[in-house]
């Protein structure tokens, strides 16, 4: 591994050179006072201390990014050259994309797809602690064995981002990085400003001055609908009324993606996920967690709505999905910007990728219990107020018309695929199920 995959980085950008500067030079300062009387020569030796600190801090920065004085280590070497066999296009008219956040559920499958059909693919994850990272280790592996490399990293890294902007031309990002879950915002409410907002910022300014620019796919969700009660859920809908920061934070992605649009043309689709699952899948969702409860014999708690109204949602299969980002990436058209400078207006695109079908969670299980031939301990409790919204129901006829959205999966079919999968990763035969 070459330096940089290491490297710590401040996440609030600036603070960490600033307080070292300061540093240096107040320290320095007061000793040189007490040496030198003489006001020109304390001058002197002032302005050889600056230049001393410039030369030395900008010989450091030559050495991390390997680029002003030629300098590249071996290990660097060998680095960029993976990077670039993962972003090797092996089709005609095909795209170089940096899919954020690949080492996901959503991110594996879709750079699995795009390498399948001969796109240049090169990943990056942060690998973070939300959920279990072994599953995001081993999705990794499953990736690295079709030839994509996934980069560990932070879209808060300005740095790492530049660097693999350098080493590969890519055509697309398709940025799938995020804090994700609706409750979890209560409890780490900077971690999705981190990751949603701050994060998102980084890697559009990073985007944006990159030559040429990329085309940009990102994930929003359903939760910006919120409290919406058009049934169902049209683009043009209200999205002013969120019910969780996660929603806020995914409703403000789609603010802050059209400025970038707006100012600098970088062509922009955010799409809108409702309730995404299947194999592989995010732990911390409801169908992952009634699955691992319900094979070790553990009660499954199912919230209700008011006046115990049966909760609904347009849960929408991994496949599906992975269609709908496909569509989405070759229709985006291209950006209109080069070096950090619109130069036309750029295509500004945010779409559904439903189902179209919602279900109640009551209904989820039960077609649970079917594929896995148990019952489940169920306790109803009313919903917390936690940020969850009654029901989820996609229109999707925006999605099917520009790119031809089409979902083909029930939910009864999707689960028995992740049943199928869900058993055979956990190995499970009875015994203790983790
Ligand atoms: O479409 C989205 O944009 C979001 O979809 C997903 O959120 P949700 O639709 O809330 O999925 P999920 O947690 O599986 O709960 C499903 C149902 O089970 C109910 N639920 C949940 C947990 C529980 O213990 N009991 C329960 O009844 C719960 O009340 C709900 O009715 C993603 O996680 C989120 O990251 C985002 O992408």
């Amino acid at each position: 591994m070459p330096n940089f995959e290491e490297d710590d980085f401040p996440s609030t950008p600036g603070k960490f050179k600033i307080e070292r500067s300061h540093h240096l030079h107040h320290g320095f300062g007061r000793q040189f006072s007490r040496v030198f009387s003489s006001t020109s020569t304390m001058l002197i030796w002032v302005l050889f201390l600056i230049a001393l600190t410039v030369s030395f801090l900008s010989f450091q920065t030559t050495v991390h990014t390997g680029r002003s004085y030629g300098y590249l280590s071996w290990a660097d070497r060998k680095w960029e050259r993976e990077v670039r066999v993962s972003a090797q296009i092996q089709r005609p008219h095909g795209m170089s994309v940096l899919v954020t956040g690949a080492a996901g559920f959503v991110g594996s499958h879709v750079a699995l797809a795009l390498k399948k059909r001969g796109d240049g693919v090169v990943g990056i994850d942060n690998f973070n602690d939300y959920y279990d990272p072994s599953l995001k280790q081993a999705r990794k592996a499953m990736l690295k064995r079709h030839g994509i490399m996934v980069v560990e990293g932070d879209i808060n890294d300005a740095k790492k981002l530049n660097k693999l902007f350098d080493v590969v031309v890519f055509t697309h990002v398709m940025h799938l990085a995020a804090q994700a879950g609706v409750r979890y915002a209560m409890e780490n409410p900077h971690s999705y400003v981190h990751s949603n907002i701050a994060g998102l910022v980084t890697l559009l300014e990073v985007c944006k001055s990159a030559n040429p620019q990329p085309s940009i796919v990102w994930a929003s969700s359903s939760s910006v609908y919120g409290l919406n009660d058009q049934v169902p859920f049209s683009e043009s809908d209200r999205t002013d009324q969120p019910a969780s920061l996660y929603a806020a934070t995914k409703k403000a992605g789609e603010e802050i993606t059209h400025t970038y649009n707006h100012i600098y043309g970088l062509s922009i689709t955010g799409l809108r996920f409702f309730t995404v699952y299947g194999p592989w899948g995010r732990p911390d969702m409801a169908y992952f967690s009634f699955t691992r409860n319900i094979l070790q014999g553990k009660p499954i708690t199912v919230y209700r709505g008011k006046d115990r109204v049966d909760l609904a949602r347009d849960f929408t299969y991994i496949d599906d999905i992975v269609k709908g980002c496909l569509g989405s990436l070759d229709s985006s058209g291209k950006s209109t910007g080069s070096g950090g400078r619109k130069r036309g207006p750029a295509p500004y695109r945010i779409f559904n990728l439903g189902n179209t079908s919602p279900v109640t969670v009551p209904n989820l299980v039960g077609i649970l219990e079917k594929h896995l031939k148990m019952k489940a301990k169920k306790h109803f409790v009313d919903m917390p107020g936690n940020g969850d919204v009654p029901f989820t129901h996609a229109n999707i006829s925006a999605a099917q018309n520009e790119f031809g959205y089409k979902p083909t999966t029930d939910l009864e079919t999707g689960l028995k695929k992740f049943v199928r999968w869900y058993l055979s990763y956990y190995g499970y035969h009875g015994k203790y199920v983790n």
